[in-house]
């Protein structure tokens, strides 16, 4: 599991540990860490040339002292002060006692930064606050041949959110010290970040709100059948999806159900018949979620059209987990919250940005949202809804974040843009309402779904990557299940 901790705890732990430690302790961690990485990025740092971007915070401090270390073992090491005057004295020090070579003049920095075989990024990190500053625009926007990598978190990214308010600084990989920060991990400060490479520099760290698994996690949350497993036991996964403008959305949902861990799945609505010639295993039931037999947990909305209203209100009548997607969560936020109130048993709702504008625009009372908007602050837009509805949230999109309304996040790292092909988010809600019905609680049904469903868009795709259908992406789950299990 990779953990995130804001930029308040972080600074609370180091203050913690710098209390029992030399002064400039944790700093020589940090750049050890940080110029160790380099030397592996380098191959060979004798003769190489680095550029170290030099902001006026210890972040730039970090990346003097690394560049000092590399500047010792014979890269040729040259420090651009963006703020001249305000720059780490201590490692400005270090540098020049090491021969590296220090300017301020942005004409010599860009040359330097385009033809460098490595860049530091010093300039800002957690202490910053919006985009780069004028002075160090161009350096996002020059030529680069080198490898770009950022100290802690790439400049111009909201640690705490992964906003990016202006400009930032693309890396190649980031070296973050102590824990990840959250915009590492979250669209757009992600997709910035490049490969990041975690370096302990000994933070006692409390337990974090904001998490991602990785393989080994998801494999110790599968719902595996036991030697005395029967079908109800497994769990039965009722899909109330499809109309007759969309029957594709129920054999969609139908097939990432199918394939997600419960023992069977029961059908209600307008593409029974088709559901069935495509998946004879279905069970198939007339009416509406009200009437069917047992289940224990609900798909309700995708493809659904003018039917989504009364399945909506039936599922939600029951006293097990429900999903609400597509059109169940247009219908859902025509009412708004009020709709969940009665609810005894949990409720995932799983929008992508435009069906979370009309949730909210249902739900708290503020501004209406545009769904860019949305997608560009998608941590608060995953809160704010899993407040307003006291429900389990998964917003898709470029990351998926899923907010349980206790605080708890967790960020799915699998995800490819492959998935945006229409039909990929109804096997998304089968595949999480059959985990729901497996027993998972509704964090870890929508996380480990949104997990397998982005390692089987890649696996789809393949390498170098071809599009891919969303039957294909359903197909592809039972290999991401072994591939989890082998791992
Ligand atoms: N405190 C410590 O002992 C440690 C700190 N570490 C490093 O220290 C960093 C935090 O250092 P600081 O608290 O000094 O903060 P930063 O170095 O991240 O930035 C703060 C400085 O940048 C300026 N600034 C803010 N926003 C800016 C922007 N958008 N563009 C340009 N300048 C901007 C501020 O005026 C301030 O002078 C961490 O990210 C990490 O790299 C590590 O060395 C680990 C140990
Ligand atoms: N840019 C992207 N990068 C990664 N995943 C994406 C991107 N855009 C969409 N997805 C994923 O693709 C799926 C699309 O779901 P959805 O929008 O509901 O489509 P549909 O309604 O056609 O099924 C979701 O799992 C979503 O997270
Ligand atoms: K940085």
């Amino acid at each position: 599991m990779r953990h995130a901790h804001p930029v308040e705890t972080v600074r609370a732990a180091e203050a913690e540990l710098m209390a029992r430690l030399p002064e400039g302790a944790l700093m020589q961690r940090a750049a050890a860490g940080l110029a160790a990485t380099c030397a592996r990025l380098l191959g060979r740092v004798y003769g190489s040339r680095v550029t170290v971007l030099v902001g006026s915070g210890d972040n730039g401090g970090d990346a003097l002292y690394a560049g000092a270390a590399l500047a010792r073992r014979g890269a040729r090491v040259t420090a651009v002060l963006l703020a001249p005057g305000k720059a780490h004295a201590g490692g400005l020090a270090a540098l020049r006692a090491a021969r590296g070579r220090v300017t301020a003049e942005q004409e010599v920095g860009l040359a330097d930064f385009s033809c460098a075989d490595l860049v530091l990024d010093g300039i800002v990190g957690i202490g910053g606050r919006g985009g780069l500053r004028p002075g160090a625009v161009p350096y996002a926007e020059a030529r680069r041949r080198g490898v770009v990598v950022a100290v802690d978190l790439p400049s111009g990214v909201d640690a705490d959110t992964g906003e990016v308010p202006g400009v930032a600084l693309r890396a190649d990989v980031t070296v973050c010290f102590g824990t990840y920060k959250p915009g590492l991990l979250i669209d757009p400060g992600a997709s910035y970040a490049g490969a990041v490479q975690l370096v302990d520099i000994g933070l006692t760290l409390p337990q974090p709100e904001l998490t991602a698994l990785q393989h080994a996690d998801v494999a110790a949350l599968l719902p595996l059948p036991g030697a005395e497993s029967d079908k109800y036991r497994r769990g039965v996964v009722g899909v109330a999806a499809g109309s007759a403008t969309y029957p594709g959305a129920a054999l969609l949902a139908v097939a990432g159900a199918l394939r997600g861990g419960a023992g069977a799945v029961r059908y209600v609505g307008a593409a029974a018949e088709e559901v069935v010639r495509r998946f004879p295993e279905t069970l198939v039931t007339e009416g509406g979620p009200a009437g069917a037999g047992r289940v224990q947990a609900w798909v309700v909305g995708p493809g659904g059209g003018e039917g989504a209203r009364q399945a909506l209100a039936e599922a939600l009548a029951s006293d097990v987990p429900v999903l609400v997607d597509a059109d169940g969560l247009t219908e859902l936020g025509r009412i708004g919250p009020s709709a969940l109130a009665g609810r005894t048993a949990p409720t995932l709702l799983t929008p992508h940005t435009g069906e979370a504008a009309r949730l909210l625009a249902g739900a708290d009372g503020g501004a209406p949202a545009a769904a860019d908007d949305l997608a560009a602050r998608r941590l608060a837009t995953a809160r704010r809804l899993a407040a307003a509805y006291r429900a389990t949230v998964l917003l898709k999109g470029s990351t998926t974040v899923i907010a349980d309304p206790g605080g708890a996040v967790r960020v799915n790292p699998t995800g490819t843009s492959w998935l945006a092909t229409a039909g990929s988010g109804d096997v998304l809600a089968g595949l999480a309402g059959s985990l729901l019905a497996a027993g998972l609680p509704p964090l870890d049904a929508a996380s480990v779904a949104a997990y397998l469903h982005g390692l089987a868009g890649r696996e789809a795709a393949g390498a170098p990557g071809a599009p891919v259908t969303a039957l294909a992406v359903a197909e592809a789950l039972p290999a991401v299940w072994r591939a989890v299990r082998q791992a």
